[in-house]
């Protein structure tokens, strides 16, 4: 899809005035967020700020505690839509997603096993040609052919983590949504895990990547949205927005930003 397209086609997401209550706890509080398609922007708020379940109201896991009145809640211009409509168009990357493999699948397997939604594969999937091929492309893209064969047991948390990558573009999702990709990863993983986002960020994929973590956000990331406590407070240009007096409010601790080759790190806490 060409840019001019991206602009004149609905938003991915449309949210005004989205609240989510579970358990009596209000999860988000008014939220209102347009995220247009192959967009890259990125969610940062401290630790129980709301994030995740703003990922989840995105993914319909969560819906609106007051439909209708001035609540907007669209996806693709759609009030409603499915898992099937989300599949297509985005792929969820997410900490709770690698620990649901415990058994002893193959890398290949991993992303094979995105065509039908599954954790691995089972003797009712139908492993066709074209989903081989697909998967041998993916894995030669992401740089993880050698991991093809390995098991998931017993490869590290960043190998785990492209693998996952992998098996959320099989169905090449329009917008990747990455929840917290960075958790346990350590130096040498942290920068093969950056040129892979960049690589699919250039590659015309949307990034929606949901941190708390300042140089998570890739140079190719030029929108941020601070929340805190289930609200949006903050959106926009991410010079204007990541600057010492917004990310120290945001965390509430004084803190130092700066920027080096397109990285934001916040020092001085
Ligand atoms: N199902 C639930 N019922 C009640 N409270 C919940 C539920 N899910 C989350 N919360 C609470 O809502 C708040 C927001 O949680 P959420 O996981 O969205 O935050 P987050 O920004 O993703 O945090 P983190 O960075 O720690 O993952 C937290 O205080 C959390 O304890």
């Amino acid at each position: 899809m060409t840019s001019s397209a991206h602009l004149s086609s609905p938003p991915l997401v449309e949210f005004r005035n989205v609240s989510v209550v579970r358990d009596g706890h209000r999860l988000l509080d008014a939220v209102s967020l347009t995220i247009r398609e192959g967009e890259h922007i990125a969610i940062l708020g401290p630790n129980g700020a709301g994030k995740s379940s703003l990922i989840r109201a995105i993914t319909r896991e969560y819906y609106p505690s007051s439909p209708g009145g001035d609540v907007t809640f669209r996806f693709r211009g759609q009030n409603r839509w499915d898992a099937f409509d989300l599949r297509s168009h985005i792929g969820l990357v997410s900490g709770d997603l690698q620990q649901t493999f415990t058994r002893s699948i193959s890398g290949r397997e991993v992303v094979l096993s995105g065509f039908f939604s599954s954790i691995g594969l089972f003797l009712s999937h139908e492993v066709t040609d074209a989903m081989e091929q697909k998967t041998d492309e993916i894995l030669e893209f992401l740089e993880v052919a050698h991991l093809a064969d390995r098991p998931m047991t017993e490869i590290s948390s960043g190998e785990a983590r492209r693998l996952l990558i992998g098996r959320a573009l099989v169905h090449d999702p329009g917008t990747l949504v990455l929840d917290e990709p960075t958790n346990s990863l350590d130096l040498h993983a942290l920068h093969t895990f950056r040129k892979t986002l960049r690589k699919i960020a250039q590659s015309g994929t949307g990034i929606i990547l949901v941190t708390h973590n300042l140089p998570d956000i890739i140079p190719e990331i030029s929108r941020v949205v601070l929340m805190r406590d289930g609200a949006v407070r903050m959106d926009g240009e991410k010079a204007e927005v990541l600057t010492d007096g917004a990310v120290g409010d945001l965390f509430r601790v004084p803190v130092r930003v700066r920027e080096e080759d397109g990285y934001y790190y916040a020092t001085g806490y």
